[in-house]
């Protein structure tokens, strides 16, 4: 099987570095272009994967191609490949907004489409993606795309209405979760402990909390007053949290992220 990204930045990275990672795919199998030299050179030292400047060269020589450029950009870049894309190759988008109706409005064509939403997660093999397959794709063919997704973290089948919940909700959320380690171990500094520590710690933390809620099933307002000891420590920071209104930050600002998902 052979894999192409159109565009190797962030995202593509990351993706590509799980899927090597975990012997999915080697990486002389997969092939990526980019505009910027910089991007070609940072994946082919960093991955030993081919690379081109060629958008062409990556659609002619691969099964699966995941159009890993921003969302602004996919018009041309679809408009540039189109006439090569083959009924029997794979098309991973990854871009908010850009929806299965309007891509198949730019590719002209009956074209096997999965539209995915992934995060950068996926680098460590713990990623979250949202899958949704079009009508073009057969069953075994989703089946190997969610092998795909699977060697990088977790993913789902899901409705595409809900599409641009997810980028709020995984896409993005990690740049939220990264914003409070930091804040974290900016207050375990200002305790005395040393910067470098206190990332261990706070990620740590986090990491073992994502996990409980994972993995025990219980609704995260019972591991929250399972942490809050009466008179203790935990409740009166709870209480400032909810004093400065962190939920409704975090709900405000998801929306927002939602509704410029939607206008993309
Ligand atoms: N960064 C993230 O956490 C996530 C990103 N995404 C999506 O992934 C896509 C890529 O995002 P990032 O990796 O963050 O952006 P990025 O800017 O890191 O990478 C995009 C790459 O595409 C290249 N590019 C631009 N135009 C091109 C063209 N015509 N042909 C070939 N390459 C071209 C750029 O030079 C750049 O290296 C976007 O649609 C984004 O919304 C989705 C989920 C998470
Ligand atoms: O910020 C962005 O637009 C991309 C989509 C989800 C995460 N990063």
């Amino acid at each position: 099987m052979k894999l192409g990204f159109i565009g190797t930045g962030n995202m593509a990275s990351a993706i590509m570095g799980g899927i090597i990672k975990n012997q999915i795919i080697p990486a002389n199998d997969i092939i990526g272009a980019d505009v910027m030299e910089a991007g070609r050179e940072r994946v082919k030292d960093q991955f030993k994967i081919q690379v081109t400047a060629d958008n062409h060269e990556v659609i002619n020589s691969s099964d699966i191609i995941i159009l890993s450029v921003k969302p602004q950009f996919y018009a041309e870049v679809i408009a540039e490949i189109k006439d090569d894309v083959r009924e029997d190759q794979i098309i991973i988008t990854i871009a908010p907004g850009k929806t299965l109706a309007w891509l198949k409005e730019q590719f002209g064509k009956n074209v096997k489409i999965v539209r995915t939403m992934p995060n950068t997660p996926a680098l460590v093999g713990a990623g979250m993606t949202a899958a949704c397959p079009n009508e073009y794709m057969t069953k075994e063919e989703i089946a190997y795309v969610l092998t795909l997704l699977e060697s990088f973290g977790r993913v789902e089948i899901i409705p595409e209405r809900l599409m641009d919940t997810v980028v709020s909700v995984s896409g993005s959320s990690p740049a939220y979760v990264f914003m409070f380690i930091e804040a974290m171990a900016d207050a375990a500094v200002s305790g005395g402990m040393p910067r470098a520590q206190a990332y261990q710690f706070a990620a740590q933390a986090v990491l073992g909390s994502a996990k409980m809620v994972l993995e025990t099933g219980k609704h995260p307002g019972e591991l929250k007053d399972m942490v809050c000891s009466p008179a203790g420590t935990t409740i009166e920071a709870v209480r400032v949290l909810e004093e400065k209104g962190f939920r409704s930050s975090v709900i405000e600002a998801m929306k927002t992220c939602e509704e410029i998902s939607k206008s993309m």
